[in-house]
């Protein structure tokens, strides 16, 4: 089955070297406009409304100007040992951290174990945040937070599911003098309202995410609106992917970070992918990411990744259906519109 909106339509299939949110391959769609290609990949248990915000991410024509051609990230850790978490963070040489935390499969003791080898391998200088992914309740964040405080810690990642939880923990937080910054994930890019962290206080520091939140005009729209320090972050993607977070990085204002420079983003992510669709996948060195031109498939690295037909049909169909919500023009068979 043709897609005709476009003139490639791939879809990939990529093991993760650790398990992340719960899965073991990465899936997506590579789509080529042209000379241009860019990357849709929302999660398989999305439903299609949400696929279909993430699909006027990969619809955009143009580009974000860049104010600067390198961008910090951090290195993502897993839950892992600590053994494997220091040398993640030791081979990344990136200078912040961030540590997933609360996971069913970690107890509070294991994240502190893993905290504490992630804090000794980045010194005392070193940023180190964690993410939650909204898993405590605010009694839970409490002691967690209360526990990791020592560690020093830039941020806690959403803590809670709710921006209400999240606003009454930043409160509680604050007059228990628990020095831990929340930040806002999941409440900016799957709330439906993202500006009402902003209007309930609910954090100090916000993450976005350029396919989820339908494209980089919506991000750097949001970033004035919400007037907070602003992280951006990967949806765990192929360097495609990446580099659209990247560009839009690199065009956030320059009153983002200190010295013109922008909080370290959440961008080192194609480290935890057995493979890549690009020949020189966009991985930091030295704690940072370059931003070239928008990298294009490589034909070999692309036949490495490719989807099986059955995974190729279940994109197609799930294409297709979010292009009729978005309600493109179809292209007709010469290439024009209708
Ligand atoms: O922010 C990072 O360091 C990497 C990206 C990352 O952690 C995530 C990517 C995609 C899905 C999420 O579960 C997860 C996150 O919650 O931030
Ligand atoms: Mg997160």
């Amino acid at each position: 089955m043709a897609v005709r909106e476009f003139d490639e339509a791939v879809a990939y299939s990529i093991g993760l070297r650790t398990r992340f949110r719960g899965i073991d391959v990465r899936e997506g769609m590579l789509l080529r406009s042209g000379e241009q290609w860019a990357e849709w990949s929302p999660f398989t248990e999305y439903d299609d409304a949400e696929a279909a915000t993430w699909l006027r991410a990969s619809l955009a024509e143009d580009d974000p100007v860049p104010l600067r051609t390198r961008v910090p990230v951090n290195v993502t850790v897993p839950v892992v040992t600590p053994d494997v978490a220091r040398r993640l963070v030791e081979d990344s040489r990136c200078r912040t951290a961030k540590v997933k935390v609360a996971d069913p499969r970690s107890s509070l003791e294991d994240d502190l174990h893993r905290l504490e080898a992630v804090r000794r391998a980045l010194g005392p200088d070193g940023a180190l945040r964690v993410d939650a992914n909204g898993a405590w309740s605010v009694g839970e964040a409490l002691v967690a937070l209360r526990a990791m405080e020592r560690f020093g810690l830039q941020y806690a990642e959403q803590p809670c599911r709710t921006v209400e939880e999240l606003a009454e923990l930043r409160r509680r937080l604050r007059a228990e003098h628990v020095a831990v910054p929340v930040a806002a994930d999941e409440s900016i890019r799957r709330s439906g309202d993202p500006m009402r962290v902003a209007e309930l206080g609910a954090a100090d520091v916000v993450v976005l995410k350029v396919q989820p939140l339908g494209g980089w005009r919506a991000c750097l729209e949001l970033v004035a609106a919400l007037g907070l320090p602003a992280v951006i972050s990967s949806a765990l993607e192929t360097s495609l992917g990446i580099w659209a977070g990247l560009r839009t990085a690199a065009a956030l204002p320059s009153s983002s970070g200190p010295g013109g420079s922008v909080p370290a983003c959440g961008l080192d992510t194609v480290r935890l992918f057995t493979g890549d669709a690009i020949a020189e996948p966009l991985i930091s060195q030295d704690g940072e990411i370059s931003v070239g031109e928008r990298p294009v498939p490589d034909t070999a690295a692309l036949a490495r990744v490719r989807a099986d037909a059955d995974r190729q049909r279940w994109w197609r169909e799930r294409l297709e259906r979010c292009l009729r919500i978005l309600d493109v023009p179809r292209r007709d068979a010469s290439g024009g519109t209708r």
